[in-house]
């Protein structure tokens, strides 16, 4: 289970500070379980781990079999809260170079419907022109733009290539019950569907079959992911007192840190699987609090590759970053510098160290130099890849969000900011209904 260090923030905010949290974080919780609090009607993630039930998961997993058993690739369809959370599983979980191996042991996982790109999109369909693939259509609102024009040419694609019947097989869609277009088009056509309850918006829905589906055709377990999750629900639980509680500590350090004039929060790691759960944080925490012109502006960073590019802002740029690290204990595989007896390149000082040996010394070197240059630190050990500690982490900040979020004093479960491109969009592009708004933005152009 993952724990975190909040340390190396007591040089910028004091300890006690941080304590006297306490009570304001008690009120979140108790406004996130009595429902009583703004958003409540999206509170479905709230105990979702402990609720999800085995016969759910075998659904899910006898699907992904099909997918499986009858695609050499599948195209995960959907944006933001619709396909990070996958994305950020399957690539921490997956070999860094799965797609150019001979023997695939699940089919190539292809992200779509996240872009409007043209050659994107082109060089996709022509990629697919002679592969057995399949589609999951995920879009909570079935109506998303960017996932509907990706699946209207997919769908297209593949019911071309592959005949209509085989295509009704391999094209599964996770949307709502009952309402918008992804919901009408399976229905219609008879796709094997999953449901995203009403309760669960999309940044918090990774743990739905938004995630669990992609996730189990990739051929990760998603038993272990929700029992990693159900722990962590257990450990940040209202139950659990202030000190011992992981959302709670997280939650109020960094409510305590934006109070003291730090605006951003970057997220780091030092392991490239793990740039996508950068990716799916960034969207919970700055869809959650960024509104009422307020919220800390989430950035994320790889080291130490971008120690070589932003590493110089993190420095001496102005001060009001703090850092969160996510620190991966233990790698998977063993890699030791080799002895060089010409030694060239003035290495053989790390002969015979591990390579996560470096990395470790960079983390910490890096920590420390950040610190001293005016950067607060938190620092959130992951003890290893697997499905078990990444459920955990992802539940974690996921409690976390919701108690921040009400801390901050916003509703964390709304995105009303969203809709202002897609009604510019729309109107640029003569959508019918929105006549009105197409004179008005012309007028400006
Ligand atoms: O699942 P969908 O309805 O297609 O939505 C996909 C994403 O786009 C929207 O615009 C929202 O801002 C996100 O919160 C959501 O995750």
């Amino acid at each position: 289970m993952i724990s975190l260090n909040i340390e190396k923030t007591f040089g910028f905010i004091s300890k006690e500070k941080v304590s006297a949290y306490d009570a304001e974080v008690k009120a979140a919780q108790e406004m996130l379980e009595k429902g009583t609090g703004k958003g409540n009607d999206f509170l479905g993630w709230l105990h979702l781990p402990s609720f999800i039930s085995k016969e759910h998961l075998a659904e899910l997993n006898a699907t992904a079999k099909v997918l499986r058993d009858n695609c050499e690739v599948v195209i995960i369809a959907g944006i933001g809260g619709s396909y990070l959370g996958a994305r950020a599983v399957i690539e921490a979980l997956s070999n860094s170079f799965t797609w150019l191996q001979d023997k695939k042991t699940a089919p190539v996982m292809i992200y779509a419907g996240h872009n409007i790109s043209e050659d994107y999109l082109y060089e996709l369909t022509e990629y697919l022109k002679d592969k057995k693939f399949g589609v999951i259509n995920i879009s909570k609102s079935g109506t998303t733009t960017e996932t509907a024009l990706a699946f209207r040419l997919l769908k297209k694609q593949c019911e071309d290539q592959r005949g209509k019947e085989t295509a009704k097989q391999v094209i599964v869609a996770v949307t709502d019950a009952k309402k918008g277009a992804a919901r009408v088009t399976a229905d219609k056509e008879g796709y094997k569907t999953f449901i995203i309850p009403d309760n669960v918006g999309g940044r918090f829905s990774v743990l739905t079959p938004v995630g669990l589906l992609p996730i189990a055709v990739a051929g990760f377990d998603i038993e272990q992911l929700v029992a990693g999750a159900a722990d962590m629900e257990k450990a940040c639980g209202a139950d659990v007192p202030f000190a011992e509680n992981p959302a709670a500590i997280y939650a109020a350090t960094r409510n305590e840190l934006y109070r003291s004039g730090k605006k951003i929060e970057i997220l780091v790691n030092f392991c490239p699987k793990l740039h996508y759960v950068s990716e799916w944080w960034k969207q919970l925490y700055g869809e959650s609090e960024g509104k009422d012109n307020k919220g800390i502006f989430p950035a994320s960073v790889d080291f130490s590759t971008d120690l070589h590019s932003m590493g110089q802002w993190i420095q001496e740029g102005e001060r009001s970053i703090f850092e969160t690290v996510i620190s991966l204990d233990k790698v998977d595989h063993k890699l030791e510098v080799p002895f060089d007896e010409a030694n060239l390149d003035g290495l053989n000082f790390l002969a015979g160290k591990r390579v996560d040996e470096v990395n470790k010394m960079a983390e910490l070197g890096t920590q420390l130099a950040h610190v001293d240059g005016g950067v607060p630190n938190m620092r959130i050990v992951l003890p290893s890849l697997n499905e078990y500690n990444i459920g955990g982490l992802l539940y974690f900040f996921e409690k976390a969000c919701g108690i921040s979020g009400y801390l901050l004093g916003v509703n964390p479960f709304n995105q009303p900011g969203v809709e202002a491109y897609k009604k510019n969009m729309f109107a640029l592009l003569d959508k019918p209904g929105y006549e009105e708004e197409s004179k008005a933005i012309r007028a400006k152009l």
